[in-house]
């Protein structure tokens, strides 16, 4: 159940189009959701059936049946029998799951209005501070202003191109570290995550705060933390504690019974990171104080961002820190694993070469005239098509966010021509939709030459509404894709990439964001 009832969280369509081709890519988001909303929007209310269910037992629903911390695989396997769209009981709760492309589609665009607002476990309550979160916020004025912030700073294309540096300087570290790794050790499988995740975190930090940090002096804790403390505090913890269950949720006429364990943990983990966020904040004060000025989301709210209480700006500096650091850690993680599995897709001519079966010449030409012998840069994503294959295939086989933040319906509406009543949780299950055996052939296959066939449109990319879509799309899928797309090509064009013995089925995942339950451990080679 847990996943379901946590998660995280953005991009507005036009913000896209300003960082040379990836926007042109990511500006198919957009296109895509239009696609079929003409057609939908015309359907009027009429008196429509009710959802299928899927059969429980008295006062608890369906609760059992979902004990396994995958809720989103039993929700595929229902969506078999009761098809792509029906109701559960979450003990006292109506839920309604969706599993195919066109209701989530529906649900995202066409019935947003009526579906607008989340719907928070206890956990997530106390984890965002009463959804003082873009990502965790109803649609409201709040959610709308501080969407601007994020996007205007950190985010938006312009925001990314004055943040380059930071990526630029990130992904020559990570290349060293393992340059380093595979001379030092060379008959020792490495940690790929160790390394990436250290890497992006003092990204975050940069971007959030304007530094890095070694250690820091948290006073209201008494104690100074290591970075990797600090991290735990911030990232770690709060991504555990997102998936925390209390039984409560489930039955509401039963909140007056205490659940003290819980609230005890969940209380501590937000004080520690209220504590640390606030020191981190304190040291760059005294750095603003002397005059020196960066540009950054903290230095850039207090001047800009005069409407929020100081509780405000420190959770919207955790958020920019915690989404940074998590969910493009999944996806390179996962799709470097991919690739490590199968060398032949690491070889640049292979590549070129199912790229100019799909666009022949101009491609093959254009990737060798481009990046030559020298290292990709951002310029060159455009140019790669098969490299954005892989990213969005594995987004789509391996989901960061397999159930989006659950939904609420705040008044009556319809999906997929049934009636949805007021008060339903509305949970749309990413996971379930990538997974459609009707739109995806051999679904659970990872195969990225799906997205290069002729038939294929470049806006279908956007099919595995891996980012969400519609208002709440998500706001750092350009970041995302910078990102990961530059690091796995630079990974692969300097190394030679092998799993470790016994590791090429390990496709087993933990969390809310459907992380690999153990780090990838790979061999490396390098090519130069
Ligand atoms: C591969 C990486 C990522 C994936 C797959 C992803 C996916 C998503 C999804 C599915 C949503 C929810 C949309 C909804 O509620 O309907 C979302 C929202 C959001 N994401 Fe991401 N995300 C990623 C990376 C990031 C990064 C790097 C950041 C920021 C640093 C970020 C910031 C946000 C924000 C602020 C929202 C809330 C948008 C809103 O409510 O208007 N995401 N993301």
């Amino acid at each position: 159940m847990d996943a379901v009832l946590n998660i995280p969280a953005t991009l507005p369509m036009g913000a896209a189009i300003a960082v040379g081709g990836p926007a042109i890519a990511l500006g198919g988001l957009s296109l895509w959701f239009l696609k079929g909303y003409v057609s939908d929007h015309m359907r009027g209310p009429s008196n429509l059936p009710p959802l299928p269910e899927v059969p429980g037992v008295p006062l608890i629903g369906n609760l059992l049946q979902m004990k396994e911390k995958k809720p989103h695989k039993t929700f595929l396997k229902w969506a078999e029998t009761y098809g792509p769209i029906y109701s559960i009981k979450a003990g006292y709760n109506s839920m309604v799951v969706l599993n195919s492309n066109e209701v989530a589609k529906e649900a995202m665009v066409t019935r947003y209005p009526s579906i607008s607002t989340r719907k928070l476990s206890k956990a997530l309550k106390i984890l965002t501070s009463d959804k003082a979160m873009v990502a965790m916020s109803d649609y409201d004025e709040f959610h709308k202003t501080v969407k601007r912030h994020v996007l205007t700073n950190v985010l938006g294309p312009n925001a990314q191109k004055r943040h380059r540096c930071h990526r630029d300087t990130m992904i020559e570290n990570i290349s060293n570290q393992f340059h380093a790794y595979s001379k030092n050790y060379p008959h020792e499988a490495v940690n790929f995550r160790k390394i990436f995740e250290s890497e992006l975190f003092g990204l975050a930090m940069k971007q959030a705060l304007g530094k890095d940090v070694e250690n820091l002096y948290v006073e209201e804790l008494g104690t100074t933390l290591s970075r990797e403390e600090i991290f735990r505090v911030l990232v770690l913890d709060p991504m555990e504690g997102a998936i925390e269950v209390d039984w409560r949720d489930f039955f509401p006429y039963l909140k007056w019974i205490p659940n003290r364990g819980f609230e005890k943990r969940l209380e501590q983990m937000h004080t520690r990171r209220m504590a640390v966020m606030n020191a981190l904040i304190r040291e760059q004060k005294k750095r603003i104080a002397s005059g020196e000025e960066i540009n950054c989301y903290l230095d850039y709210l207090l001047t800009e961002a005069k409407t929020l209480s100081h509780n405000e700006i420190t959770m919207l500096l955790w958020e920019a820190i915690i989404e940074t650091s998590d969910t493009t850690l999944v996806t390179t993680e996962w799709a470097m694993f991919e690739l490590a599995k199968d060398q032949k897709r690491q070889d640049l001519k292979y590549i070129t070469l199912l790229c100019s079966q799909f666009n022949q010449d101009r491609l093959l030409l254009e990737i060798q005239s481009v990046c030559g012998s020298g290292n990709i840069t951002e310029e060159n994503l455009c140019q790669l098509p098969y490299l954005s294959a892989v990213f969005h295939e594995t987004l789509r086989n391996h989901s960061p966010v397999p159930v989006i933040p659950l939904r609420y319906a705040h008044e009556e509406t319809q999906l997929g021509g049934y009636r949805i009543p007021a008060g339903s949780e509305i949970a749309i299950n990413l996971y379930g939709c990538n997974m459609e055996k009707e739109v995806w052939e051999n679904p659970e296959e990872w195969n990225p030459e799906r997205f290069l066939s002729e038939n294929n449109d470049p806006v279908d990319l956007h099919k595995t509404m891996a980012f969400g879509g519609g208002r709440r799309a998500c706001a750092g899928a350009l970041q995302a894709m910078l990102i990961s797309c530059v690091a796995i090509a630079r990974l692969v064009q300097e190394f030679e990439w092998k799993p470790k013995d016994g590791e090429e089925d390990d496709v087993d995942t933990l969390g809310l964001t459907g992380h690999k339950r153990h780090p990838m451990h790979a061999f490396l080679k390098s090519r130069k």
